[in-house]
């Protein structure tokens, strides 16, 4: 009997990258100084063993680092191993534990480019495993929770952080010093309480199965930059920055993503010589850029990133350019994805 329970578990790879979660700090009362990126996937599993109770739990150290340096290549190479493990007929869902930093970035990267319907959920924490209250070992074990179950599948990529199952294109990392920490502007998809989901509603986005991107195909990414708006901006930056190759620049705006009379013609001029210009938000609790709403978009030909986050928009616009350079694509894409 117990041998036929337990061959019915799901089998869920832990990818590993680093991160808080991997943290370790001085004493447990450092809940916000300590070492990132410090303990092995091995040594977390073991920390959880009601895991086993969940799904048959291997991990795989992928990368040991702060998600603050993760580069475009380490996206590639994650998003490749997620691949290769999606395809495995042995592998039914699959959690990445990884900084929350850029643990937005990441989620939606996997969410554009990974072919499957499997589950993949990325997760982090708040605070060091050796901190007070660690939030990891919970948040760990709702990302296996939900890995392992049936309606987690053709859900696009999600993030269990704080009990909440996000959907990872949504998700955006608020505050830095509260567990509460990650939100999204239309809010979470379910919860997970002691083990089992509940969902609320679905993602209404093109993602993994639906996506004409595929991470097979995908080489290299082009180097998209982001330049932030604030009062007495100067164009230097957007010019630095195409000067040293960027293919298109995020315009990390105000409000309704609006643009500096002092930086019109400067992006004006770049678009003329071929950089792609995306008018973004970094209003906080999330932004909605609008078409010719501010700017004559028509007219210069710039690309809105509607709700996503300048840190989202610049995902979005590398692997769309893997495509197209045509900057109407660029905007379907942008309403699409
Ligand atoms: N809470 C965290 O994980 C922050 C850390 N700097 C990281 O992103 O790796």
């Amino acid at each position: 009997k117990e041998v036929e329970t337990q061959t019915k578990l799901a089998n869920v790879v832990v990818l590993a990258t680093g991160g808080t979660i991997a943290g370790a700090g001085a004493s447990a009362a450092n809940s916000a100084t300590y070492q990132a990126a410090k303990v092995g996937i091995e040594q977390l599993i073991a920390g959880i063993p009601e895991l086993s109770k969940l799904a048959n739990v291997r991990g795989e150290q992928v990368m040991q680092i702060a998600s603050e340096s993760i580069t475009n290549e380490n996206l590639l190479q994650l998003g490749r191993r997620v691949s290769e493990l999606a395809d495995s007929k042995d592998v039914d869902g699959i959690v990445i534990t990884h900084g929350t930093d850029t643990l937005e970035e990441t989620a939606y990267f996997l969410n554009l480019v990974e072919k499957t319907d499997k589950p993949i959920i990325v997760v982090g924490s708040m605070r060091p495993g050796t901190a007070m209250s660690a939030d990891g070992m919970l948040n760990l074990y709702n990302a296996v929770a939900v890995a392992s179950s049936k309606e987690a599948h053709g859900k696009g990529v999600l993030v269990t952080m704080n009990d909440e199952i996000q959907s990872g294109r949504d998700v955006s990392k608020m505050i830095n010093i509260k567990t509460e920490a990650f939100k999204s502007p239309w809010g979470p998809l379910g919860m997970v309480v002691e083990g089992k989901s509940y969902w609320f509603r679905l993602p209404a986005k093109r993602h993994t199965m639906d996506s004409e991107f595929d991470i097979k195909n995908i080489k290299s990414l082009p180097d998209v930059e982001i330049a932030y708006s604030y009062g007495n901006v100067g164009d230097t930056a957007y010019k630095a920055l195409a000067q040293s190759g960027a293919k298109a620049i995020i315009h990390a705006g105000t409000g309704n993503g609006s643009v500096s009379s002092r930086v019109v013609p400067a992006l004006q001029a770049l678009r003329k010589d071929g950089v792609q210009i995306i008018r973004s938000s970094h209003v906080n609790a999330g932004g909605f850029v609008l078409r010719n709403a501010e700017q004559p978009d028509d007219k210069y030909d710039w690309v809105v990133a509607h709700d996503l986050n300048p840190q989202k928009a610049r995902i979005l616009t590398m692997v769309a350019l893997t495509k197209t350079n045509d900057s109407k694509e660029l905007q379907r894409m942008f309403w699409e994805y």
